[in-house]
């Protein structure tokens, strides 16, 4: 399912005049410094901030004055940030709460869940108490309900925040794996350049580049956009683009 934003501007969080598309499965980032608008544009995209200006259009329909919230969220669904809820449930018992927008059979519903849940590798843990889980395993938990949700289209805040280097790499191998349409906000640039097809940069509310990230990640546009020195290189381990950083003002000496 294909995503269209068209001139969207969000007078709340500063966010004015974003074109942005993502193609039928394509993983796309959304990068840019704390305050550029981020979540504030994902949000408009999950039914949850109307936008000023512009139109959100998701496998062709407008979001926001064609789709009702309820054929929205069969659409799209979201791994938000601070995603805390549900301490008291089980695993299985939060992904269930993804199927709330759809009115299946209590039998398909249980199915779609032991699917959404194998497709994440949390087969074995669906019992446990949610409260119980890694950060890791709560992220593919609450990955696994968005799937459960079978929208088409995944939304993803921040999701690796606090993770630990195995988990980051692990969610976003799996989120390329799923192959879903997938727009993902992510503050870690070698996450955005590793995994991303295409990612976008936002600045004060406005993208200022866009493309494939080893077009797009340039020293200069990093020293613009982030205020840091930058290296774009080749990761030897993966072969995939990978960036180091050092303060604008320093000459590399550590000390
Ligand atoms: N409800 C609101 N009321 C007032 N200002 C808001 C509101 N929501 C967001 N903002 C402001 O809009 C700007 C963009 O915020 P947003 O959270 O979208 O940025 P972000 O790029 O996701 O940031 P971060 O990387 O820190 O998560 C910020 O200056 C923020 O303070």
């Amino acid at each position: 399912m294909r995503v269209d934003l068209a001139g969207l501007s969000i007078p709340v969080g500063g966010v004015s005049g974003v074109d942005l598309h993502v193609e039928p499965g394509e993983l796309v980032g959304l990068i840019g410094p704390n305050g550029s608008g981020k979540s504030t544009l994902l949000r408009s995209v999950y039914r949850a901030l109307r936008p000023g200006d512009g139109t959100v259009r998701v496998g062709g329909d407008d979001v926001w004055r064609t789709l009702s919230a309820r054929r929205s969220a069969r659409r799209v669904a979201v791994v938000a940030q601070h995603s805390a809820e549900g301490f008291d449930l089980t695993v299985a018992e939060i992904v269930a709460t993804g199927r709330t927008p759809h009115r299946a059979a209590p039998a398909a519903d249980r199915e779609i869940v032991a699917r959404a849940l194998e497709r994440v590798g949390l087969t074995g843990t669906a019992h446990r108490l949610y409260a119980t889980l890694s950060g890791g395993e709560r992220q593919r938990t609450l990955l696994a309900r968005a799937l459960a949700q079978q929208g088409g289209v995944l939304i993803l805040d921040e999701p690796t925040n606090h993770l630990d280097i195995a988990a980051q790499l692990d969610l976003l191998e799996l989120v390329r794996s799923l192959g879903v349409t997938t727009l993902a906000a992510l503050h870690e640039l070698n996450l955005a350049a590793a995994y991303c097809d295409r990612v976008y940069v936002l600045a004060a509310g406005r993208v200022v580049a866009c493309g494939p990230p080893a077009r797009v990640l340039t020293p200069s546009l990093l020293g613009e956009v982030f205020g840091v020195r930058a290296h774009l290189g080749v990761n030897p381990l993966t072969g995939r683009p990978a960036l180091t950083f050092a303060p604008l003002d320093t000459t590399g000496d550590p000390r």
